[in-house]
């Protein structure tokens, strides 16, 4: 029902790009739904590894032929669950990108670490390991700024300190690429319907990561009329 007012809604002259990250289970569902749409499949994991035997994992290869376009790498819920490390993290983007699924890499800091002073910090050496694996695929990567705090909290970053955030990444970015620019950084964590254009606003938000106002499609809706 979600797939169908979400297709639905989309106006024809959206120039936002969209997708649904969804768990493994769902993406045929998903894909199905989806097609001849303009919003776009992502898978929410990847393995790091392209084959071998790994139960319960799921390759790029086999993500991709459900039509996955992206995935979500590194998310702060792997990390913090999963115990993925920055180093996972970044062989997942490499797995990714090997078969032409494009990672949205996640980066954030702890409540904690922004109060002793590391958000930089972190979310540099988050980054750091991502672009040190890919190489040349640097300009190929959606990264996406999540602050652990934020997500599912009700507690936003206020578009000033997402946008200084995303300064510092741009910036690493721009070390590490020409095609810095074209690189989508996206803000999530508690992004909905009423601060999505605020948010929006700022010179290097290009985009949100929605997780709970995603749920509800006319918030949805909202939040993707604000990212024109
Ligand atoms: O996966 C989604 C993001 O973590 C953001 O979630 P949220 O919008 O519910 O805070």
């Amino acid at each position: 029902a979600l797939l169908q007012a979400l297709k639905q809604g989309l106006p024809a002259d959206n120039k936002a790009g969209v997708a649904v990250a969804a768990p493994a289970v769902y993406l045929a569902q998903i894909q199905a739904e989806l097609a001849g749409s303009a919003i776009d499949v992502a898978a929410q994991d990847v393995s790091q590894h392209e084959q071998g035997a790994f139960t319960g994992e799921n390759s790029a290869a086999m993500l991709k032929e459900f039509g996955v376009r992206y995935a979500l790498v590194g998310h702060s819920e792997r990390r913090q669950y999963h115990g993925e490390t920055d180093a996972v993290v970044a062989l997942k983007a490499q797995a990714a990108l090997a078969k032409g699924i494009t990672p949205i890499v996640c980066v954030g800091e702890t409540l904690q670490e922004r109060e002793a002073g590391q958000t930089e910090v972190v979310v540099k050496r988050q980054l750091a390991a991502v672009i040190h694996q890919v190489g040349l695929c640097v300009s190929e990567l959606v990264v996406a700024y999540e602050p652990v705090w934020a997500i599912g909290t009700g507690k936003t970053a206020s578009p000033e300190q997402a946008q200084e955030v995303h300064a510092v990444l741009r910036a690493q970015l721009a070390a590490a690429t020409e095609k810095a620019g074209r690189v989508p950084l996206l803000y999530g964590g508690s992004m909905n319907a009423v601060n999505a254009a605020q948010l929006l606003a700022q010179a290097d938000i290009d985009g949100g990561l929605v997780g709970g106002a995603a749920l509800k499609a006319a918030d949805f809706l909202t939040i993707i009329a604000a990212a024109q």
